[in-house]
């Protein structure tokens, strides 16, 4: 679900920009595990430091921001949906002509076949991954050089830019920096990915104005700014060294559905997206969830349940709220353990499941002898929930109901999660109680779509516009259009990432072999990984001498674009 940020200052002299923009990533962290990166410029040139890892290990605790001067930048914080888990498909991005544009990509694209297939034979672009994020900078850098400008304006950006909007499909929200030009956001037709934009007056310059964006609201408050607007479905905005924002749409509005798992999951709930309040939302989810607990289970078997536990982290809220609703004892029984993270977004099914009870531990006497009522937020591969119950039932409950605040997850997610495969979901073709002795509980119960959907259209403020969501993994209709066959080739990169992760390194040992090693300047080198789809895509559709332009797979290469002189 990546999280992606930029910074403009108005104070051009200043040096700050990375300090800031690695500070918006510790607010991001939670969108994006796998990898980190931060691209500054300073006179026109551009400096980078991208690798593995937490931002934490990344930047080495912080020390590695010095290597990063400048006024105005991006960062990425990345957890994959498409590709795999290299350095070399960490952000931003970076090419070199034109202009020395970088860019960091919060999405996914369901046509990367099509548009690696343009950029290798019309674009005579060089793509060294299997990232859809680089094809879609690559699909920008051509069309703005298409242009055939020595230097570009504000307007030859958004031209560009509708290019990028016509060839790729999706859901994304984008930030971008022109190297010694300024900043860049855009956001899909649909408004799928989030994405806003904050000011506050300059520290050092009197009279200017600093300009942030990030995939959250809480990145921006927390650095102090304010004047927050979403950017809206189909809309860019350019700011310039030293100017304002320009807004633009560059292609009209399709829907103004945001990812709904945004307000389940993904999002903190300290945040606000689209004008709605995270925290409010799964509140609301609470609340609608005991309506639906009563209905389903009736009040006898709401009678005797003993006590209410959230899954920590993302439920608790809901949880709480639940039980105050059902006037039952609220009970945080199981403890999460502040080193371990989320567990969801990790990339290996091991890694999930390890990190689950390392994760979670259960308080025993909270469950001894009890009825008890388990809240989590979602129920997707079961990984979390399978293993709590069974935590649940050592500790010894002697009735478990497990409840989630969101619908059934049925059907891939083709927006940004990575989830390909239903016979991976645990409520794929299922009936409730078939899922029920999946988990091993006695009941378990969901929210349902139209009551979701409610809860957080509630949350929203008066002038809100949003009235309905991308639902697509709760009922297989997504609001872009998805080409036939593309479930089929991510079901197959999904097995070759299996292939690659068995025969490869271990989890542990490739965060370790591909840690970022500085080069002068601050850029990390980044070692690329197998390239199986692009390998895969030339193999079907031409013998022609390839090597092509696009190189061949499994080699190793260093990036060489840690600089842009541009000037
Ligand atoms: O059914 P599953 O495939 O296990 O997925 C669902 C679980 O994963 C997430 O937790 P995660 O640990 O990622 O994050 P959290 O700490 O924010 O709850 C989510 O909150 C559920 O608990
Ligand atoms: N979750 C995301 O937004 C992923 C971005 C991009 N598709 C990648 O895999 O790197
Ligand atoms: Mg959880």
């Amino acid at each position: 679900m990546c999280g992606v940020s930029a910074i403009l200052l108005g104070d051009s002299k200043a040096d700050t920009a990375a300090l800031e923009l690695h500070e918006s990533c510790y607010y991001l962290q939670h969108r994006g595990q796998d990898a980190a990166g931060i691209a500054v410029c300073q006179g026109g040139r551009v400096y980078q430091c991208k690798g593995l890892g937490l931002v934490s290990a990344v930047f080495n605790e912080g020390r590695r921001i010095v290597d990063l001067p400048g006024w105005c930048g991006v960062s990425h914080l990345r957890y994959p949906t498409a590709g795999g888990t290299y350095a070399s498909e960490a952000q931003p991005f970076f090419v070199n002509s034109p202009f020395g544009l970088s860019m960091s990509v919060n999405g996914n694209l369901v046509n990367s076949k099509e548009l690696l297939k343009f950029l290798d034979r019309e674009a005579r672009r060089h793509v060294n991954t299997d990232s859809d994020s680089e094809l879609l900078l690559n699909v920008f850098a051509h069309a703005l050089n298409e242009l055939g400008k020595f230097r570009a304006n504000v307007e030859d950006v958004f031209t560009a830019l509708r290019e990028v909007y016509t060839r790729c499909h999706g859901a994304y929200a984008c930030t971008a920096m022109i190297a010694g030009f300024g900043i860049l956001g855009f956001r899909d037709e649909n408004g799928i990915r989030p994405l806003c934009l904050g000011s506050r007056p300059s520290a050092t310059l009197e009279g200017a104005t600093d300009y942030f964006m990030a995939s959250e609201s809480i990145a921006l408050t927390q650095l102090g700014f304010g004047n927050i607007v979403d950017i809206l479905p189909g809309q860019a905005v350019f700011i310039q060294k030293g100017g304002v924002p320009q807004f633009r749409q560059i292609v009209p509005r399709k829907s103004y559905t945001p990812d709904i798992f945004e307000f389940v999951y993904f999002s903190r709930p300290d945040s606000h997206i689209d004008g709605i309040s995270v925290y409010r939302s799964r509140q609301n989810m609470g609340r609608m969830l005991a309506k639906k607990l009563r209905e389903t289970l009736g009040e006898q078997v709401i009678k005797d349940i003993d006590v209410i536990i959230p899954v920590p982290e993302t439920s608790n809220i809901a949880a709480a709220v639940l039980a105050t609703e059902l006037n039952k004892p609220f009970s945080s029984a199981f403890i999460k353990n502040r080193y371990i993270f989320r567990t969801f977004i990790l990339s290996e099914q091991k890694a999930r499941q390890k990190s689950v009870r390392r994760k979670l531990s259960p308080i025993a006497s909270e469950f001894k002898d009890r009825v008890v009522c388990i809240v989590d937020d979602s129920i997707v591969r079961g990984t979390t929930s399978r293993e709590i119950v069974q935590m649940a039932k050592e500790a010894g409950a002697v009735r478990v109901l497990f409840v989630s605040c969101s619908p059934e997850v049925t059907h891939p997610h083709v927006h940004g999660i990575d989830l390909a495969d239903p016979s991976e979901l645990v409520a794929h073709g299922k009936t409730r109680e078939e899922i029920a002795r999946r988990l091993d509980v006695d009941e378990v119960v969901y929210q349902s779509l139209e009551d979701l959907k409610t809860a957080c259209i509630e949350a929203g403020t008066e002038d809100c516009e949003v009235k309905d969501f991308e639902v697509g993994v709760f009922c297989g209709k997504y609001q872009t259009v998805v080409p036939e066959g593309y479930f089929e080739h991510l079901g197959r990169s999904q097995g070759n990432k299996k292939k690659i992760n068995k025969t490869s390194l271990s989890a542990e040992k490739e965060q370790d072999a591909a840690r970022p090693v500085l080069v002068a300047g601050g850029g990390a080198v980044n070692v690329a990984g197998p390239r199986e789809g692009q390998q895969e895509a030339h193999a079907e559709e031409d013998d022609e001498e390839h090597e092509s332009a696009n190189g061949p797979a499994n080699r190793e290469d260093i990036s060489l674009y840690n600089f842009a002189n541009t000037s």
